[in-house]
């Protein structure tokens, strides 16, 4: 908890007492139904909550904006950015219902009230968001063929609305037909050697009504 304060000074008594209820959270049901590896939990801090922050450190969404974490997983990073943005509304969306079933315990739990869960592939959702999250879903051709025409057209932020992606090692490829994209390091806000290949992708998507 002491790594999350180091990099979110400012966090309110009701953030830090819902970061530190997450590991007892994610202990508990990390038990009943494995959603995180057993190294990852005992470094849950690290390698989920700090991790899925970064997006934060790269871009800080504005009060009454719409955030989807595609495959969610056990709720990353939508779970640690739903308890830093409370007055963002986060649709966490995963095709593995056991593992929404752990998020949902986990939201229920720390008692958030801004976070939606729906069971489905997210090819299926009939919506748009200000901007969508992810880590370790899919390689970016297939994901943003996936979330085509669920961008918000109204811009309400500095960053173009589109995808805010997690990702690690060399990108070069993999983004190559994607020249608006922007790779942010997180050796830049971070110090710990769990980032050194860590990086945030910003991925401008244009509206299409
Ligand atoms: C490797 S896990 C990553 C989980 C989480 N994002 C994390 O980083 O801890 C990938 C997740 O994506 C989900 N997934 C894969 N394809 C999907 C799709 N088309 N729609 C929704 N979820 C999907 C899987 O069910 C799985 O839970």
């Amino acid at each position: 908890m002491e790594l999350i304060l180091k990099y979110f000074p400012n966090l309110t008594e009701d953030q830090i007492n819902k970061f530190k209820l997450l590991e007892t959270l994610y202990q508990d049901w990390n038990l009943k139904i494995n959603v995180v590896s057993r190294k990852d939990i005992d470094e849950l801090y690290l390698r989920h909550v700090l991790h899925s922050l970064g997006i934060a450190k790269v871009m800080q969404f504005k009060d009454g904006s719409k955030i989807m974490d595609v495959g969610t997983g056990g709720g990353f990073p939508g779970i640690p950015l739903a308890i830093l943005y409370p007055e963002c509304s986060f649709h966490l969306v995963d095709s593995i219902a056991k593992k929404l079933k752990v998020v949902n315990e986990v939201v229920e739990g720390l008692g958030l009230t801004n976070v939606k869960t729906t069971h489905t592939r997210v090819e299926e959702i009939d919506d748009t968001y200000d901007f969508i999250v992810s880590r370790a879903v899919a390689a970016m051709p297939t994901f943003v063929h996936w979330i085509k025409g669920k961008i918000a057209k109204e811009q309400r932020h500095d960053f173009k609305n589109g995808i805010l992606y997690l990702k690690g090692g060399d990108l070069a490829e993999e983004l190559k037909d994607y020249r608006t994209a922007t790779i942010y390091n997180l050796t830049d806000y971070y110090t710990e050697d769990f980032f050194e290949t860590k990086k945030v992708v910003h991925l401008p998507i244009k509206y299409k009504g």
